[in-house]
């Protein structure tokens, strides 16, 4: 138990029920490497002044000595016991309210006291009735007074706390100081609660009763704590709530209230909190106070801790967990061996942040807590399956009846401006992150005015409703990348750069947006310098188009593509990551002379190459929006860990379609028409027809085969994961002879573990089976549902994958609706009896279609790019990607093969 030590030091009120000269002899197994955050500085309880801290250092000395006894002693031990998986927990403590419990009981005891006490106390109906009516008002004012001064201490707290200090660092003190003053808060509400007299005159019973009725637990809260009872550990709940018995009658028989002091006993959750006070058997109104305040946490839980070292046959190697979701669990929180935080609020996080303690996800716990560092660190999850995966190892995951494992969603933060028509800003970000697969939330910097004529005005938000913003969503969601579109002022530049420190965001998309399309400037003049100076660091991509390269350069001149690369090289050096140049602006003026084989070039530069993205100019005017959609289109695949050159490609991929599919969409009267961001579900009558499959999703398309995943010992779900790592991005089940309901639980384990990865999944011929499991879409072939029929039935949202062996059938596949076609065989294959159509047939299909064509058929590495070349815009393989001891490797060459072959097409 790590921090056993500095947890009996840190002792915050009543005596420690071991005497100071007892604690060497604790340390009595061995726990190496026993690290004291909470230094030099401990507290004693000194009851001629009341509670006050003074510096303990002689106890210091003591457990120094002891620990480094013991590190010499044990340093040669090996862990006795524990597995891969499961942790070795000597007790494990979990708090009650809103951790155990999906929300706050407390105004469930009141309202049912008052309940019963009106009953009990009333006499006639009307004055039953006066009295809950009183009493509830009571309730009532003082819920609305506890929370106002409790929002208040907090704020106050966070204030006095984050500027106090100079460089903020973690500090035991401050932490200390903090519970002091929550601490007060708490007692003296407590009290006050109780010189209101509202908790008097209910039986026990009452109170189980009603306030049972009104609370639920987590799901799966029970079983965690059941199977660690069964285990052995010391299982406790610990809690400020006002009634020990209320918690009893929710967990159950395996609960129990210790009589008197707390024993040791491990065959039951022993619970610790306070009861109300009774008196032939009706509530008096007072409590019996036992856990009151955040400072009592503490210190209980560091008696629980003590008795725990102390308890006879203890495993020296057992660890403490603590579990609980707010302020006043912070010293227990941080006393455990791991420490974890329960469906973290924001005020939480607040504080946590304030007092500079780390927090990550519970999934990224160390087996071993000793490799946690010097600094305290806390984890954080809102799932009891978490809990049991981290306590249990993941072969012991709940029982059937609990919820699938949380999806976790990548996350954009969009700082940006709002176009009320609805075409560019923070309206085009939302739109571009869902269809590229990211979440998206905002912080609104401006309201536009705007429409399809060009912007009336601008309302700017005050700073620090922008920053409020932003910590509402970082506090609380995250994200895996921020995108900045229009930021109108040098102070709130400055402000996000400070945010993006602050919560260390790890991909930043800078879209300098200082000029409308139309022309109207959307920033001061001193924006342009604030973006160089304060967030051109900090950015992963920056995506100025010429204009804006020419604004951030000082007025330079750009009108060429070698003129954009001098810009790119000098603007990198203001310090992010990568530069894009974007030069649709240079085909826009080269388009006044002249008419065809336009190409836009785009310049990409990372400090040391200087890419060109090209691609044939697409003429329309339904360009409003675009450098939004773009920028917002690379965060989300930033979000979803691409690499920034791969998020690039990918981004301008999705607007060329984009792009296309926008050509005549007409909303208002003006010239800025807007895009179609859902042009791939969303079909608004234009002249192309909308794929429901982007062509990057077809670049790898992994087809499976159960024979081959068994010879290889890999289940179906092991076999797409890997082929997802080695680069597929669509994956097609393909089971000839699996009975349906087989099937079908396959494919849904399938697509939750290809979906969070951004990966389609595709069902061969069973358009039952697709719908069922609501797939991605179906492949079906020339013997299969017909494809119209498969069309019609799937909808038009769906991926409909049609296969051909001649130009004829391909023209018709598309007639019917389908989105691609998979031709071959191009090679021989001893997978499935094909005849090859060879290369010649394959160009040939590619020819006569305009949707996209897959190559299938003895496709490998050594072949790939013979295929692309050929004309189509991905390849589908099974052997190469399923019969390989290493399908990662294998994927990734092929798909190498078949970018570079795109590249050159
Ligand atoms: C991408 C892709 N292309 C072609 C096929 C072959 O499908 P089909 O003709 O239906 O033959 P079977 O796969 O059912 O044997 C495919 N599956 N995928
Ligand atoms: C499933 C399938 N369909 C084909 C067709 O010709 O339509 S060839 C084929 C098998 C492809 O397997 P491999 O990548 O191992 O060669």
């Amino acid at each position: 138990m790590k921090r056993l030590v500095s947890s009996a030091l840190r002792g915050t009120g009543a005596p420690c029920p071991l005497s100071v000269a007892s604690l060497p002899r604790l340390f009595s197994g061995p726990s190496v490497g026993v690290c004291f955050w909470p230094r030099r500085s401990a507290v004693v309880n000194d009851p001629a002044h009341g509670r006050h801290w003074r510096t303990a250092g002689q106890l210091w000395k003591q457990c120094r000595c002891a620990v480094e006894l013991e590190v010499r002693h044990f340093s040669d031990h090996q862990p006795a016991s524990g597995t891969a998986h499961a942790r070795n927990i000597g007790v494990l403590v979990v708090d009650f309210d809103n951790t155990l419990t999906t929300g706050d009981t407390t105004v469930n005891l009141i309202a049912a006291v008052i309940a019963a006490a009106g009953q009990r106390l009333g006499g006639t109906p009307e004055e039953e009735d006066r009295l809950v009516q009183e009493r509830m008002q009571v309730l009532r004012g003082a819920a609305e007074a506890y929370q106002a001064a409790l929002d208040a201490l907090i704020e106050d707290l966070i204030s006095q706390f984050s500027t106090a200090k100079g460089k903020p660092e973690f500090d035991m003190g401050t932490v200390r100081n903090m519970c002091v003053k929550l601490s007060e808060h708490d007692r003296y509400w407590c009290q006050r609660t109780i010189d209101t007299g509202i908790l008097k005159g209910a039986r026990r019973e009452d109170v189980e009763e009603a306030a049972v009725r009104g609370v639920t637990l987590w799901e799966g809260c029970l079983d965690v704590l059941g199977r660690a009872r069964q285990k052995g550990w010391g299982v406790r709940v610990l809690s400020q709530n006002w009634s020990a018995h209320l918690i009893k009658s929710m967990l159950g028989d395996d609960a129990a209230i210790p009589e008197g002091k707390a024993d040791a006993a491990r065959d039951a959750i022993l619970i610790t909190s306070n009861e109300l006070a009774y008196e032939s058997e009706i509530t008096t109104g007072d409590v019996t106070r036992v856990v009151e305040c955040a400072d009592d946490k503490g210190q209980v839980f560091d008696n629980m801790l003590l008795e725990e070292m102390s308890r006879e046959g203890r495993d020296p190697h057992s660890l403490s967990v603590y579990i609980g979701d707010g302020p006043g669990d912070i010293l227990p929180l941080l006393a455990a061996d791991f420490g974890i935080v329960f469906n973290k609020n924001k005020t939480m996080g607040d504080i946590l942040r304030t007092l500079c303690i780390e927090i990550k996800p519970l999934t990224e716990a160390p087996m071993d807590p000793k490799l946690q560092g010097d600094m305290p660190v806390l984890y954080e999850t809102a799932s009891w399956h978490d809990i049991s995966v981290f306590l249990y190892g993941p072969g012991m995951n709940m029982p059937a009846q609990e919820p699938d494992p949380p999806i976790s969603v990548p996350r954009v933060l969009i700082v940006a401006g709002s176009d009320s028509g609805g075409g560019a800003g923070i309206q085009a970000d939302i739109k571009t992150c869902l269809m590229n697969g990211a979440f998206g939330c905002v912080a609104v910097t401006s309201l536009t005015f705007q429409n399809t004529q060009g912007i009336e005005g601008a309302h700017n938000v005050p700073t620090d409703a922008i920053e409020a913003q932003i910590d509402a969503v970082l506090s609380d969601i995250g994200a895996n990348a921020v995108k900045t579109g229009m930021l109108p002022t040098a102070e709130v530049v400055e402000l996000v750069a400070r945010k993006v420190a602050e919560y260390k965001i790890e991909s930043l998309v800078v879209d300098p947006v200082l000029v409308s399309t139309s022309g109207q400037s959307l920033a001061e003049n001193d924006v342009g310098g604030a973006i160089r100076e304060a967030l051109m660091p900090l950015a992963t991509v920056v995506t100025p188009n010429v204009p804006e390269a020419e604004a951030l350069l000082g007025g330079r001149t750009i009108r060429s593509v070698d003129d954009m690369e001098v810009a790119a090289r000098e603007l990198h050096e203001f310090g992010p990551k990568y530069v894009l140049v974007k030069g649709g602006h240079l085909v826009s003026n080269a388009q006044k002379s002249s008419h065809s084989g336009l190409e836009v070039v785009d310049v990409l530069y990372d400090g040391n190459t200087i890419l060109h993205l090209r691609q044939p100019a697409i003429m329309t005017g339904n360009t409003h929006g675009t450098g939004c959609t773009l920028a917002s289109a690379i965060a989300s695949e930033l979000a979803k860990g691409a690499s920034p050159c791969t998020a690039v490609e990918n981004a301008k991929e999705y607007i060329t379609d984009v792009l296309k599919s926008s050509k005549g969409i007409r909303t208002g009267r003006g010239a800025q028409q807007p895009l179609n961001h859902g042009s791939a579900i969303v079909d608004w009558g234009a002249q192309v027809r909308k794929p429901s499959v982007q062509l990057r999703d077809l670049r790898l398309y992994a087809v499976t085969d159960s024979r081959m995943n068994r010879k290889r010992n890999r289940s179906m779900t092991e076999a797409a994961s890997l082929a997802i790592s080695g680069g597929a991005s669509i994956i097609q089940l393909r089971e000839k002879a699996m009975p349906t309901q087989e099937f079908v639980t396959m494919a849904r384990d399938v697509l939750a573990a290809a979906r969070p990865r951004g990966v389609k999944v595709v069902i061969n011929d069973r358009v039952d089976v697709a719908l069922a499991v609501d797939a991605d879409g179906v492949h079906v072939g020339q013997e299969d549902m017909p494809a119209a029929d498969a069309r019609r039935l799937l909808g038009k949202g769906k991926v409909l994958g049609v296969s051909a062996k001649t130009v004829e059938q391909a023209v018709k596949a598309e007639e019917d609706g389908a989105d691609y076609v998979g031709a071959g065989a191009v090679f021989p294959t001893s997978t499935k009896e094909s005849s090859v159509i060879g290369l010649e047939g394959l160009r040939d299909i590619c020819s006569a279609v305009s949707i996209p064509v897959v190559a299938i058929g003895g496709v490998a590495a050594d072949n790939a790019l013979s295929t692309v070349l050929a004309g189509c815009k991905g390849v589908a393989v099974v052997s190469s990607l399923f019969d390989v001891g290493d399908p990662q490797a294998s994927g990734r060459a092929i798909l190498a093969l078949v970018n570079l072959g795109l590249e050159k097409g």
